[in-house]
């Protein structure tokens, strides 16, 4: 059901004349009622009591009048007058009967009635007592009559008289009721009256309050809210008023709630716009483009500070309504414009505002300046235009180019670069029919200096390396870094390959000469591979990667050299790449096995030591030696995996000899680096139950490059255990005397090649006789490798060496042939023995290559 304040205004107020209507209606009907039975009543008394009243009256006179005539009839003897008599009171009779007839016409009730009926009797009792007496007038009987008349025809007029009273009084009565009843009736309607005044005034004024409550009132409100809100005041305009009105005015309240949030949002949009206005001018104004509107009339509308800024304009030119021919003006007269002919340059500009083109165009200013613009119609006519300084970006961009196509550290040409001269020079070099060389190039142990002596010092290396190669290169060659220590010359007009040997030696000579890196004394060698074109292919790929292929058998034969391109090359690789597959797979598939070749103590005459040399059984190569792969296991991380195993079984194997004899373990530099060797020798003592001074671990100079305080201390928490630690191939690497005190070796292994060339060359011995002269006084021991003859044999004892080593004693064999080999070596002692061991099925001939713990080739001492 609606509730009464939803039902509508309009509704109310029929409602409200509605029932007041209602009202006034029916008091208004009751007082018309009212009304007429006033009305009723007054004709009663007008037309019945009245006249009665008067008949009575007019009855009462006639019949006084004739009561009075006949007393006179009764003393009258004239004759006329008796007549005169006689005819008035015909005429009084005559009028009597008139009234008697009126009056039962309007007969009364029925005391009246009965009242009337008695005067009637009695008058007729009257008329009939005078009309036997007067006849008796004019007769003698005079007197008779006169008695008469006073006995019976006055009394009977008298008692009709006292009717007539009787019946005026009641007529009275009647018609004072009636006035009676007429007065309470008229005020009756008189209060009726009065009521339906009160009640329609009071409905009135209930209306008029409520209409001022509920309609001015809010209309007022609303009214004044909207006031406020033309002054601007809508926070708080409709707070008094209530809106849960279904009405007209909660219509209108809605509408207006509805139109003041409508105006909140158009005025929320309005600031938002505004103060996107605002961001945009303020972004206009501060953004670095230059920026400037003009109009179809060529008046400036807009430009912003940094558009002012860009050609130093005048404050005065930077109004809006400023000429663009004034701008430009002084613009070409500020010096700004660089061409010849300013106003066929203004013509220019003209004809492409005229044509409302956009028009993207590089500026360059006079005063170096280069203008990134763009003109841009508008669609009403006029034109916006940015201006943006791309001075920087264009140096940038060009330092972005120049970085994109150099090496960052060398500032060479990189790859990208290395590939657009390499086909530039071979495209030059099938214009004039020669050759180009491809000489790639890298350092021999770079990696070894990176890790040992830490990367600013490889960098530091590496720059002057490159510095080096520029010194060396003609002009119009081109020296690449493609990455780590990898270089690439591209030589153009060679006509023979003696000028790319040429200058590959030049490049060995110059990058093997010591450098100062970063505050540290380094020697390094290089390795170049030489391929040319077209013999050795036509494009810079396939050059690339033969000239890569000679650049491997370099290293792989003994480094600091060149090697050409040879087609078999390839095939080497291919059975490079499937060695290292089958590396991979070696150690899981237990195809390791340990030599070991003994150390003999020169001072006593007995086996001190087997040193560990690892074998690899191939599934079809067979026995394949270190040499081969030990570099390969370097390479591919393998090394760390497979050193463990060697020590953990080496430890195992010489728990079971005999006492005082130790086993000697190679580690090579990777593995020394690795954190986790401390706990692997721990672990491999435990496990064996090996005594830690029955362990030695030989590692080369190389370990010892960085000499860092980490290096130092891992040697030192290993020759805690009472693990010995010995210096290998000494004399082959950097040979710096230092290392040896940097550390206390208990043994230094003079490297085999000095035993060899001992008895040609002086200075071997010299440098024999040197550490183990050096080797004494620090107190440790100093081992001859490669002892060979009893003769080496004979000369390293003399050179003071305390232990010695070779192929003499035995080759490196099985862990089985341990009681053999010392047969053997007693044999060697007492001289039955004075020719090398011979060899062993499967070992083949060592190849000397320079790599990890391998590095001790004789071209080293070079
Ligand atoms: N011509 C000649 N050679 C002799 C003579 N006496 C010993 N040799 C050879 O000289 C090498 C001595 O080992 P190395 O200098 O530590 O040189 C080792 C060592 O640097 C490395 N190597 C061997 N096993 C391991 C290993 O388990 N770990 C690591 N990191 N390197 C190993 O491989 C190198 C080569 O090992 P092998 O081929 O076994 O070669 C052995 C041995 O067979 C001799 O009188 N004449």
């Amino acid at each position: 059901m609606k509730r009464f304040k939803d039902i509508s205004v309009g509704s109310k107020l029929t409602l409200g004349f509605g029932l007041a209507l209602l009202c006034t209606v029916t008091v208004g009907v009751f007082g018309v009622a009212q009304l007429r039975s006033l009305n009723k009543v007054t004709s009663e008394i007008t037309g019945i009591w009245l006249p009665q009243v008067q008949i009575v009256d007019e009855m009462k006179r006639n019949l006084a009048e004739h009561q009075l005539y006949a007393t006179l009839r009764m003393r009258t003897e004239d004759s006329q007058q008796m007549a005169d008599i006689d005819k008035e009171m015909a005429r009084e009779s005559e009028e009597m009967l008139q009234d008697r007839r009126a009056y039962r016409r309007s007969a009364g009730s029925p005391a009246e009635q009965e009242l009337f009926d008695q005067f009637v009797n009695l008058w007729t009792a009257y008329q009939d007592s005078l009309s036997s007496i007067i006849p008796l007038l004019d007769t003698a009987e005079r007197t008779k009559a006169a008695n008469e008349f006073e006995a019976v025809s006055l009394p009977t007029v008298a008692a009709a008289a006292q009717r007539l009273d009787g019946l005026l009084a009641l007529t009275n009565q009647r018609s004072t009721a009636a006035a009676a009843m007429a007065d309470r009736t008229y005020t009756i309607a008189q209060r009726l009256v009065w009521a339906a005044i009160a009640f329609a005034a009071v409905c009135l004024g209930v209306l008029v309050a409520w209409i001022r409550h509920n309609v001015s009132k809010p209309i007022l409100a609303v009214s004044e809210a909207m006031h406020r809100l033309t002054r601007g005041e809508h926070r708080s305009t409709l707070v008094a008023l209530r809106k849960d009105r279904r009405d007209e005015v909660g219509i209108l309240f809605s509408a207006f709630s509805g139109y003041r949030a409508s105006l909140e949002r158009s005025i929320a949009l309005a600031r938002d716009a505004e103060l996107e206005r605002q961001n945009l001018a303020a972004a206009a104004a501060n953004m670095p483009v230059g920026l400037c509107m003009f109009d179809a009339g060529r008046r400036l509308v807009f430009c912003n500070q940094a558009y002012a800024d860009f050609y130093r304009l005048p404050e005065a030119l930077t109004h809006p309504g400023s000429r663009w021919a004034d701008l430009m003006r002084f613009r070409i007269a500020a010096g700004l414009y660089v061409g010849q002919d300013p106003d066929r340059y203004l013509e220019e500009l003209s004809a492409t505002i005229d044509r409302a083109e956009r028009v993207v165009s590089l500026v360059e200013l006079r005063d170096g300046r280069t203008i990134d613009l763009i003109h841009q119609p508008l669609p009403g006519g006029g034109w916006l235009a940015t201006h943006h300084d791309v001075t920087d970006l264009r140096r940038s961009e060009a330092r972005i180019s120049h970085m994109a196509r150099h090496d960052g550290l060398t500032d060479l040409p990189n790859r990208i670069l290395f590939r657009e001269r390499a086909e530039d020079a071979l495209a030059e070099m099938a214009r004039r029919d020669g050759k180009v060389a491809f000489l790639c190039l890298d350092l021999d142990h770079f990696k070894t200096v990176n890790d040992t002596l830490g990367h600013p010092v490889g960098d530091a290396l590496l720059k002057e390396v490159a510095a080096r190669l520029k010194q060396i290169v003609r002009e119009d060659d081109t020296v690449a870094r493609l990455g780590g220590d990898e270089f690439v010359i591209i030589q153009n007009g060679v006509d023979q390959p003696v000028d790319a040997t040429t200058l590959a030696q030049l490049v060995i000579d110059a990058l093997s000469a010591p450098y100062i890196a970063d505050g540290h004394g380094v020697t390094v060698s290089a390795s170049v591979g030489i391929s040319i074109a077209p013999d050795d292919g036509t494009n810079a790929d396939q050059l690339l990667k033969n000239g890569d292929m000679a650049l491997y058998r370099a290293k792989a034969e003994g480094r600091r050299t060149y090697r050409f391109f040879e087609p078999d090359m390839d095939a080497r690789m291919q059975a490079r790449r499937f060695l290292e597959l089958d590396l991979r797979d070696a150690l899981g598939r237990q195809q390791f096995e340990i030599y070991y070749q003994p150390l003999l103590n020169l001072e006593s005459g007995k086996v001190s030591c087997f040193e560990a040399l690892l074998r690899w059984h191939h599934p079809t190569r067979g026995i394949v030696s270190p040499s081969e792969f030990i570099s390969l296991a370097e390479e591919i991380g393998l090394i760390v995996p497979i050193g463990e195993w060697v020590i953990k079984q080496a430890c195992l194997d010489a728990a079971s000899w005999p006492e005082g004899i130790r086993v000697a373990v190679n580690l090579s530099p990777t593995q020394f680096r690795n954190a986790r060797l401390l706990s692997t020798i721990v672990a491999a003592l435990d496990a064996s139950g090996l005594p830690a001074n029955r362990l030695e671990l030989e590692i080369t100079e190389t370990v010892l490059l960085a000499n860092t305080q980490a290096t130092l201390a891992m040697l030192q928490q290993i020759h805690l255990l009472g693990v010995h630690i010995a210096m290998d191939d000494f004399g082959t690497g950097y040979s710096s005397l230092s290392y040896l005190r940097s550390f206390p070796f208990d043994k230094i292994k003079i490297d085999q090649s000095f035993v060899k060339d001992a008895e040609d060359i002086d200075s071997s011995v010299a440098i024999i006789r040197a550490v183990t002269s050096l080797g004494n006084s620090l107190g440790m021991q100093t081992t001859a490798e490669g002892i060979e003859t009893a003769e080496q044999l004979e000369r390293v004892r003399k050179e003071g060496c305390t232990e010695a080593q070779g192929f003499l004693f035995s080759r490196p064999l099985p862990a089985r042939e341990i009681p053999a080999m010392l047969e053997r070596t007693r044999a060697v002692v007492a001289g039955d023995i004075s020719e090398p061991a011979p060899e062993t099925t499967g070992e083949r001939k060592k190849e000397r290559v320079s790599a990890g713990r391998l590095d001790k080739s004789a071209s080293a001492r070079a």
